[in-house]
């Protein structure tokens, strides 16, 4: 069976999605958060909004970013700052965070939700695929991670971050480049949750299952056909139950969490297997 749909939520679905939050749970909290400009770092950027949260997203495309932006000013009234940028550079992550403090005089949260990567066969990854997808997503999370402590450090603040990574304790076939860098962010976050606690810096991690968003779109149909059938619920996440798990993360709901990762995967870690390229032969069955 092969499928082609249009994945993730409108605006005014995130704009009106009901919330199990209070309206000013964040209220005036500053959250500097990547990959704002799509799937779940967008629905991401509406919650924290509907919270009272002060928003700065980046990403590498400005139209998407501006997207959002207008899409939050005119259906919920409210400004966020966005940036064009990548997180890979640690320079530019310095920027982003300077500017974020000038803007909003301080940061309180880091979602590292900016990421992604290809489905491929890891035999047959090219060295400029693999150092993309480390590059993004453990060397510029860590980047994100390091340029926001060394904030809070200097400043005496207390912060949180929230790192986006995948389930990957069975592996992942077909994802091998971003299973070895989210398993380093898992890892790294789990040790800096230690040596950041006496800084008051929590650092936790939320891994989602398989989530509709539009980041699908680099997916073969045949294999978004099956994503339904990887987990025990049989079916697929969105990016709201993401953006809820993270609030609860943030929220003072987490005072007392560091270290953790938060699954959320209606089951997959217990049964199911994405293979993001397409089933082989090998494995076809039932
Ligand atoms: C797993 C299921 C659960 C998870 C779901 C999700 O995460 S959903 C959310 C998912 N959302 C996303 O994943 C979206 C975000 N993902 C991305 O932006 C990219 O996948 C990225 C992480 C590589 C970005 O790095 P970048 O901007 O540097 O990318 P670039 O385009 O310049 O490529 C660099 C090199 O990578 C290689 N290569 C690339 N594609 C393929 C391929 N299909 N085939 C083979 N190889 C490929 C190629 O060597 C290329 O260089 P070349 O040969 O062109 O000179
Ligand atoms: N959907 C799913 O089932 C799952 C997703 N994930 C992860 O969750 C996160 C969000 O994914 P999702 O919303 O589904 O997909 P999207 O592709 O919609 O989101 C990824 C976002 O990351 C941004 N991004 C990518 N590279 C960089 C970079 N170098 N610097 C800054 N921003 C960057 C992209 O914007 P731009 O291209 O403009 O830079 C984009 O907005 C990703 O890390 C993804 O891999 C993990 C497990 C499952």
């Amino acid at each position: 069976m092969t499928e082609t749909r249009q994945w993730g939520f409108s605006e005014e679905e995130l704009a009106s999605l009901p919330t199990v939050y209070r309206p000013d749970l964040l209220q005036d909290q500053v959250v500097v958060l990547s990959g704002g400009g799509s799937g779940m770092g967008k629905a991401m950027a509406y919650l924290f909004t509907r919270l009272g949260a002060k928003v700065m997203i980046c990403g590498r495309r400005e139209e998407k970013l501006a997207e959002t932006r207008d899409g939050i000013r005119r259906l919920l009234g409210r400004d966020i700052a966005i940036m064009p940028m990548t997180i890979r550079d640690p320079d530019q992550v310095d920027a982003l965070m300077d500017r974020t403090i000038a803007e909003f005089g301080r940061i309180d949260h880091v979602v590292n939700n900016g990421g992604g990567q290809f489905p491929q066969a890891a035999i047959d990854f090219s060295k400029k695929g693999w150092n993309a997808v480390i590059d993004t997503n453990l060397n510029g999370t860590w980047h994100m991670m390091q340029a926001a402590a060394k904030r809070w450090r200097d400043r005496g603040e207390a912060g949180s971050i929230v790192n986006i990574v995948a389930y990957v304790e069975r592996g992942m076939p077909q994802a091998a480049h971003t299973c070895a860098a989210r398993a380093g962010v898992i890892y790294l976050s789990k040790t800096v949750a230690t040596e950041w606690a006496p800084l008051n810096i929590r650092v936790n991690c939320v891994a989602p299952g398989t989530v509709a968003t539009e980041g699908f779109n680099v997916y073969p149909p045949e294999a978004t056909a099956r994503f339904a059938d990887t987990n025990p619920m049989r079916r697929m996440g969105n990016a709201w139950d993401v953006a809820e798990g993270v609030i609860y993360l943030v929220a003072p709901s987490g005072k007392f969490i560091t270290g953790e990762m938060l699954t959320i995967d209606g089951g997959m870690q217990m049964w199911g297997t994405v293979w993001p390229g397409g089933v082989p032969e090998h494995f076809n069955v039932v």
